[in-house]
């Protein structure tokens, strides 16, 4: 199991610190993935306003059932985009216990092709489209009970070393 506080050079931020020496890349052939972290918006139990997302390897990518709730609202019985944009970006930050690297968004594009549904079970997929160098193209879709795909959604993930999570002091890149 790789350990991914080899590299930690130190912090000031004792939580954080906590959370880098404790964090593990779970083995190759276990099928369950944990929470990013027990807070994570995305995937962490003791998050009260979180999605508790629940992610398991499928063949090279991996996948999740899901359903949004009254929590997550937009327009009245409908999921909010900006929800169902933190699900798929958790989602995506799975992909990285399956490439063994830690990575961020740099890009995160969304295509709403149909209403996703409060209290509705969705089927959420997602794997790497190509990798090259330390960018991570990964594309992902929501689909309902009836196979349709309501939502598609690409990212550009970069892979960054320990240091990204323990410095404060980051500037913006300009494109
Ligand atoms: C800590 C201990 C361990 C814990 C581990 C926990 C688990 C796993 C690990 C991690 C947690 C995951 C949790 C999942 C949650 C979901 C994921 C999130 O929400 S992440 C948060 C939101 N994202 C950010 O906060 C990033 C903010 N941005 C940055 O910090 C920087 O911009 C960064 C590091 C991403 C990149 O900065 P640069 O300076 O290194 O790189 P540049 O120059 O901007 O781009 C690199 C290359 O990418 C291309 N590029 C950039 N944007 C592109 C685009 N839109 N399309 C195509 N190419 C693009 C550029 O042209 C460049 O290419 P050329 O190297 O020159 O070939």
């Amino acid at each position: 199991m790789g350990k991914a506080s080899d590299a930690v050079s130190g912090s000031s931020d004792p939580d954080v610190e906590d959370w880098v020496r404790s964090f593990r890349f779970p083995e190759s052939g276990s099928p369950e993935l944990p929470p990013h972290h027990p807070n994570c918006l995305g995937c962490g139990p003791a998050n009260p306003h979180g999605h508790r997302l629940s992610v398991r390897r499928c063949g090279d990518g991996v996948h999740a059932h899901h359903r949004f709730d009254s929590r997550h609202v937009g327009a009245p019985t409908i999921a909010h985009g900006g929800a169902v944009a933190t699900v798929l970006d958790d989602l995506f930050g799975f992909l990285l216990y399956t490439v063994g690297e830690l990575a961020v968004t740099r890009h995160l594009a969304i295509d709403y092709l149909a209403p996703v549904l409060l209290d509705t079970p969705y089927t959420l997929r997602a794997h790497i489209h190509a990798r090259d160098g330390r960018k991570l193209h990964l594309r992902a879709t929501i689909e309902n009970d009836h196979a349709h795909v309501v939502t598609t959604a690409t990212a550009l993930f970069l892979i960054v070393d320990i240091d990204h999570f323990l410095t404060t002091t980051h500037q913006p890149h300009h494109r």
